[in-house]
């Protein structure tokens, strides 16, 4: 779906909000593929409802779980998992890697592909470790999307080496299906770093609180084989969609405060409290709300985001407004996300009048004055709000495709605007 295109609004003044996020991407999705592969019904709380959830809902159901509406959550009843079918990934990572062990668990073929750049994503080595754990998978020698999982409503398991340095998501796809694999699964990795150690983390705690034995060491982790509880999934809100709104502060000189923080949480959002505090904000947490402060000046950054890796666009938009120049490295996979992500910002950016040069792990920016202009977003939600951010402190910048943020936030652009509206914005 391709919309309008959106003239970020320039802050009115010091923005005074709250801002209640809906919830997260990567819990919604790992609670909806562990809930159908449990021995009994579960229902999800406070999910997300966003483009990505409703394809890992659509993908669940194909393969013959009940996901049915239950007030503002989700009912999950498990049925036999069976082909044939036919799964839509879109451009959803969380889809096309957690998905695929899921359907070598079906009794028939599943055919899946997904959006155009969906085909660019990194899916070799979870191809290759499906075929190493007993499954068949027809990718016409492409290693991508899209393929056909030969399902024999039963995996071996086993161990499996793979180079996840593209994408954690790899190897979280293997071990969230993997209770359910004759042998379990010992997944190593070999290879340049994985990013994304939170999601990782994530994974793990995920899986035990469903009642998975896991053990984890130094790239390799181990699931061993039994069942998988129905239970209530409590979702937190999403925190890397914290991270534009938050950035409002700091560029207004305001204050935005997000309820729900959660005080122990595996989501690599949590990590904006360190980064934002590093850029000079005024970082709270108090009373279950996390509240940051600006100055309406603020430090550029030099930071490894290898494990944070998707805060990065609202970051990088953050940086070319900084009071001075920024370094964000350890993120060379951020050519495999949803767009080249690298190449995206550093083309975007300059086109406003930035300063913007790639590295081979990041970016460097320098801030210099920007102007408005088109800002092509590639189907990337995190442009959009990076877009946004810019948009707040310099006229005219036309987001192109704004709908696109439907893929992890669809409300972005109405809590956008409901953030500037806020009372002291106006009097400011
Ligand atoms: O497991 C997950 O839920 C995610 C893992 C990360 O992927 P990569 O490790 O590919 O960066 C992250 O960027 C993505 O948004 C969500
Ligand atoms: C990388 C991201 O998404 P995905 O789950 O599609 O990998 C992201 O949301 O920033």
């Amino acid at each position: 779906m391709t919309s309008q295109p959106w003239t970020a609004p320039v802050a009115p003044g010091a923005v005074d909000a709250t801002v209640r996020l809906p919830g997260s991407k990567s819990m919604t999705n790992r609670a909806l593929i562990l809930a159908a592969l449990a021995d009994g019904p579960s229902t999800l709380a406070a999910p997300l409802r966003s483009r990505d959830t409703e394809l890992m809902a659509g993908a669940l159901r194909a393969l013959g779980a009940g996901v049915a509406e239950d007030g503002a959550g989700w009912r999950v009843v498990p049925g036999e998992l069976r082909g044939p079918a036919s799964v839509d990934v879109g451009l959803a990572g969380t889809v096309m890697r957690f998905l695929p062990p899921v359907a070598a668990l079906a009794a028939g073929d599943v055919a899946i592909d997904g959006d155009p750049y969906a085909r660019r994503r990194p899916m070799g080595p979870i191809i290759a470790a499906l075929r190493a754990l007993g499954t068949g998978v027809d990718d016409e020698g492409r290693g991508a999307l899209p393929f056909t999982v030969r399902g024999r409503g039963a995996v071996e398991g086993g161990v499996v080496t793979i180079d996840a340095s593209g994408s954690s998501q790899l190897i979280s796809g293997l071990l969230l299906a993997a209770p359910r694999f004759a042998k379990g699964v010992e997944v190593r990795h070999e290879g340049p770093p994985v990013p994304s150690a939170p999601h990782l983390e994530m994974t793990v705690r995920m899986l035990r609180e469903a009642g998975a034995a896991v053990e984890t060491g130094h790239d390799v982790w181990r699931v061993a084989p039994g069942p998988v509880a129905g239970r209530t999934w409590d979702i937190e809100p999403d925190l890397s969609n914290a991270a534009q709104f938050l950035a409002a502060a700091l560029v207004t000189g305001g204050r935005v405060t997000v309820p729900g923080w959660p005080p122990d949480t595996t989501q690599p959002g949590d990590a904006l409290r360190g980064l934002l505090a590093r850029m000079g904000a005024d970082v709270e947490a108090s009373g279950g709300a996390l509240t940051v402060r600006g100055t309406g000046a603020f430090r550029g950054l030099d930071a490894d985001l290898h494990e944070v890796g998707e805060l990065t666009p609202v970051l990088a938009a953050l940086c070319a407004l900084a009071d001075g120049p920024s370094r964000l490295t350890g993120i060379a996979h951020l050519r495999g996300h949803e767009t080249d992500r690298l190449a995206a910002l550093v083309t975007e950016l300059n086109g406003l009048g930035g300063d913007v040069r790639e590295l081979p792990d990041g970016l460097e920016i320098r801030p210099r004055p920007l102007h408005g202009g088109t800002f092509r977003t590639y189907d990337d939600h995190r442009m959009v709000m990076a877009g946004a951010v810019l948009g707040l402190a310099v006229d005219g910048v036309q987001v192109e495709n704004p709908a696109t943020v439907g893929k992890t936030l669809p409300d972005f652009t109405t809590m956008w605007a409901a953030m500037l509206a806020a009372p002291a914005a106006r009097r400011g």
